[in-house]
């Protein structure tokens, strides 16, 4: 598991250094322990530690309930590092969430204004993205605007190679809508390309993509375990059945951990500095525009208009980067307007208690 050639912490593997160490000094002197959560279900969690006696990694269940809110993005999640008080019954407790390097943010479900995390403190976003099936470029350009938001960095790795002859072509394609972005071709099956894969991952990272995109496979073939399930069925669709439900951390042997997250469906963007990264080359034409605030539609002199009209930049990455500007405009308003409600709510609490207080 946790290779013992880091002499100087038994976690220094899973990214603790003495950044966190410093954070945690105060939280030491109270008895707690540091940990990294690995996975997280309805109230428990596993976090993995070093156990005090032994000195050794080891596992610990914990319960999350001391920190869980209604804020759900600042709710601990698989990935996070915690302070575990080992003495709390019947079980022991998380009693701090520690500040977060990077962190993936989707909108949540249903429709609300709030934010869903799905993996924290990673240095690499995996965006795993099936040969088998036609690319779909929109999707991939999302899940790097999502990559990009968390303060990770990407890098799309495309699944299956073995079952497919143009994987160079495909390549080519989606190296285009990803600007600054590696972009590996691998198979877990025959294992080509694996060697580069390992050779990118060393730190923590997350694997990210649709359901069926074969990320189960890869995070068993990097650990070289089988703790992930994988699809037995393979629709002929390929969308695939939903295996993973659980997002899990597990430690890689040559050091650093991976993350694999259920299938993502409908990704809602959570955040809009993302985009700008993932669509580098829209901002840098923007800039040839004769009118700094040039909006790009009636403009004379234009850079965006004439890069459309001569084919350098095609006509769908431009309405697919309208199309995720606009969907984050709206989530920054909904989520202004929960904020206002909400400090509103409080304004008016505080103004009835005053007046309470000043009655006889
Ligand atoms: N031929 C081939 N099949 C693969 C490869 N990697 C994965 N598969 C198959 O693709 C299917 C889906 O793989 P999974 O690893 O379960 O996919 P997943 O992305 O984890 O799916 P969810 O857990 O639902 O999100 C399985 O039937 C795998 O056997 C590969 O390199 N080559
Ligand atoms: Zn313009």
């Amino acid at each position: 598991m946790l290779s013992a050639t880091s002499a100087a912490h038994p976690l220094s593997g899973l990214g603790w250094d003495e950044d966190r160490a410093a954070d945690f000094h105060p939280l030491a002197e109270a008895g707690l322990l540091a940990g990294r959560i690995t996975r997280i279900d309805r109230g428990r969690c596993d976090v993995l530690l070093v156990d005090p006696e032994t000195g050794e990694p080891t596992t610990l269940r914990a319960d999350t309930r001391p920190v869980t809110g209604a804020d759900t993005v600042h709710n601990p999640c698989t990935g996070d590092w915690v302070a575990v008080d080992p003495a709390a019954r019947p079980l022991p407790a998380l009693t701090a969430v520690l500040s977060r390097t990077t962190a993936i943010i989707r909108k949540g479900a249903h429709k609300r204004s709030e934010g869903q995390v799905l993996a924290a403190n990673i240095d690499t976003v995996l965006i795993a993205v099936s040969l088998a099936a036609e690319p779909d470029l929109g999707r991939i350009e999302r899940l790097l605007a999502l990559a990009w938001e968390s303060g990770a960095d990407p890098l799309i790795v495309l699944t299956k190679s073995d079952v497919v002859h143009d994987g160079e072509f495909v390549r080519a394609d989606v190296e285009a809508v990803a600007p600054g972005v590696t972009v590996l071709t691998v198979s877990a099956e025959t294992g080509a390309g694996m060697d580069a894969l390992r050779a990118l991952t060393t730190g923590s990272c997350a694997l990210i993509g649709q359901s069926g995109a074969g990320k189960s496979t890869l995070t068993n073939a990097l650990a070289g375990t089988d703790t992930m399930t994988v699809q037995q069925v393979r629709s002929v669709d390929e969308k695939g059945r939903h295996t993973t439900t659980t997002r899990e951390l597990v430690p890689l042997p040559g050091g650093g951990a991976i993350i694999d997250t259920p299938g993502l469906r409908g990704v809602g963007l959570f955040g809009g500095e993302g985009i700008d990264l993932a669509f580098a080359d829209i901002d840098a034409l923007a800039t040839g525009c004769r009118y700094d605030d040039c909006s790009h539609r009636t403009e004379p002199a234009c850079a965006v208009r004439k890069a459309l009209t001569d084919g350098t930049l095609p006509e769908r990455r431009w309405e697919s980067y309208l199309k995720l500007q606009r969907e984050n405009a709206f989530i920054a308003s909904r989520t202004d307007a929960r904020l206002r409600a909400e400090r509103a709510r409080h304004h008016k609490s505080r103004t009835k208690a005053a007046r309470t207080s000043h009655r006889p």
